[in-house]
């Protein structure tokens, strides 16, 4: 191609992907929906791209700049999105119209990233109906009860070697150790073997996993790509996991499958309830059926759990009330049950569930819930006296729940960790309190995320006291880095084994905290 050519190829190239970028950031406009006058490429997002706020800081920003709609717009990028901030018309487009707004935004390709195109959460209409219908068996409240004992034991585990470390007091990053319980917990109960990545830190699957979901690489990065340009995605066929991550899960669900039908082992986890699954033709679940869905409750949990418990034991340690209040629980139970707690006194501590779920309101680790429109939808006006606006197919709808569940109007004193307002239900409504969405998309998760969250924090309070220490962040900030909701400096505290701290050490922790 001669000079003049490729210059004019280039040029015209440029126009019309500009005139096409810009087209999709006009559509506020024309739709006459409240919104903030998008930068080209970046939208509304210049926040996050220059790392002045976290991707929640960010949009709980826009949230408040338009205190008295119904919705309003949001340039992600290039992608437009409505906003939905009236409780009620999330619970109409989230539950009662549900059919209208079926999916997620599809961000990867089913064929080339698998492991997550293929897993629960971005399949779409009917095989997600079929496939939801298949798992939702797995994480019913008997269900658990019967894995229960498997994640007992991880924490026992983890508890008693952190017990042993910490008789002089000894300083954690806890995103860090409680990456490592999840993972043994999620491997134990969803991959169906045993780790201890505690005294083992080393060892292969909690390596290998720990290197594949690391939100603090350019998987951030992809998502937000894969968000905004799918078809550039598939073009330069980048993908979220290369196939050494999909041979690595599929060889472990393999082996784990083998091993139990040649040695005819039963164990009460979900693998063997994905393996004794048949459909109404008898048809089995492949071993890539079974990996793709083990895999996305792997990443779902991972970071999701070891978050919200780091954020938990940070409050619990900067409140040391609290954290006498949950000791005193804690002692009751162990009492009741002679030092060998129940799945049914662990899920009846009702102070406990207080503290994580006050955890779940103020710390939202997703950034939005996204809903995608398969059949046109009429929302109401935006503002009183405008006019309704019509949603199409492929539209996209967002719900903020890190700034829902901020807002003073519906929670007072809302930067305060009170567990106590969790004990009265007044203050939480259906659709400001959605820690873990709501409708049939809620997680499908949920109940095995809280019962993680319970013993972990039951064993470890029971055994240990938690205290600030020099690096903690106090107060907490957030990382501009991630995709999900990351402490800026890491998550510090000090661990002290009950029963071994001197009188000196109690009025060091005392300044502390005052
Ligand atoms: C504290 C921990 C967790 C939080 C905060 C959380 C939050 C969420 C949220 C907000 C969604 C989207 C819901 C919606 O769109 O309405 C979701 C979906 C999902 N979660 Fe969780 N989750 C957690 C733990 C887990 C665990 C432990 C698992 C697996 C065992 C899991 C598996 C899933 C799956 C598979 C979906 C997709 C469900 C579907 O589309 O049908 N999550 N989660």
């Amino acid at each position: 191609m001669d000079p003049l050519t490729l210059i004019l190829t280039l040029v015209l190239g440029f126009l019309l992907v500009y005139r096409y970028l810009w087209k999709s950031m006009t559509r506020f406009k024309e739709l006459n929906v409240p919104h903030k006058t998008p930068i080209p490429i970046i939208g509304n997002m210049a926040p996050t791209v220059f790392r002045k706020a976290s991707m929640h800081e960010c949009l709980e920003d826009l949230y408040h700049r338009f205190p008295n709609v119904k919705y309003f717009g949001v340039y992600h990028f290039v992608t437009p999105v409505i906003v939905i901030r009236d409780p009620e018309l999330i619970t109409s487009i989230a539950v009662k119209n549900f059919d209208n707004f079926t999916d997620h935004v599809s961000i990867v390709d089913e064929e080339m990233d698998p492991l997550l195109g293929k897993g629960l959460f971005f399949l779409r209409g009917d095989a997600w109906r079929e496939m939801r219908r298949t798992l939702s068996p797995s994480f019913t409240s008997s269900k658990l009860k019967t894995m229960f004992h498997l994640i007992t034991d991880c924490a026992d585990k983890f508890t008693q070697f952190v017990a042993d470390e910490a008789k002089q007091g000894r300083t954690y990053e806890t995103k860090d150790i409680f990456g490592r319980y999840t993972n043994d917990a999620v491997a134990s109960c969803n991959f169906g073997f045993v780790t201890d990545s505690m005294r083992d830190p080393k060892n292969e699957f909690y390596s290998f996993a720990k290197r594949t979901i690391d939100f603090m690489s350019s998987l951030s990065l992809r998502l937000i790509l894969g968000n905004n340009f799918p078809m550039l995605f598939k073009l330069l066929r980048i993908r979220m996991f290369d196939d050494s991550a999909r041979h690595y899960f599929v060889s472990v669900v393999d082996n784990v499958v083998k091993a139990r039908k040649e040695k005819g082992i039963h164990r009460p986890d979900v693998i063997q309830m994905m393996m004794e699954y048949k459909d109404a033709d008898g048809n089995c679940l492949t071993i890539e059926e079974m990996t793709y869905q083990a895999f996305v409750f792997y990443t779902a949990s991972y970071d999701t759990v070891s978050s919200i418990l780091s954020f938990a034991v940070h409050e619990i340690a900067l409140n040391p009330e609290i954290q006498a209040k949950l000791h005193r629980e804690i002692e009751e139970v162990v009492a009741k049950t002679d030092g060998k707690p129940t799945y049914e006194a662990l899920k009846n501590m009702q102070y406990m569930n207080a503290v994580i779920n006050e955890t779940l309101r103020l710390y939202a680790v997703i950034p939005f819930l996204d809903r995608v429109c398969v059949k046109e939808f009429q929302l109401p006006p935006a503002t009183p006296g405008g006019q309704p606006v019509t949603v199409k197919p492929g539209d996209i709808v967002w719900f903020l729940s890190f700034a829902l569940q901020r807002d003073s109007e519906y929670f007072s004193d809302p930067l305060k960790f009170d567990p106590d307002r969790c004990l009265s239900p007044t203050e939480s409504s259906q659709a400001t309190y959605i820690p873990f969405g709501l409708g049939p998309r809620l997680c499908i998760g949920n109940r095995f995320a809280l019962l993680m969250c319970r013993v972990m924090l039951f064993y470890l309070l029971w055994r240990c006291e938690l205290e600030p220490c020099e690096k903690t962040s106090i107060p907490m900030k957030f990382s501009s880095k991630s995709f999900v909701l990351m402490a800026k400096e890491g998550w510090w505290l000090k661990f002290r084994t009950r029963g071994t701290k001197t009188n000196l050490e109690d009025n060091e922790t005392a300044n502390r905290t005052n």
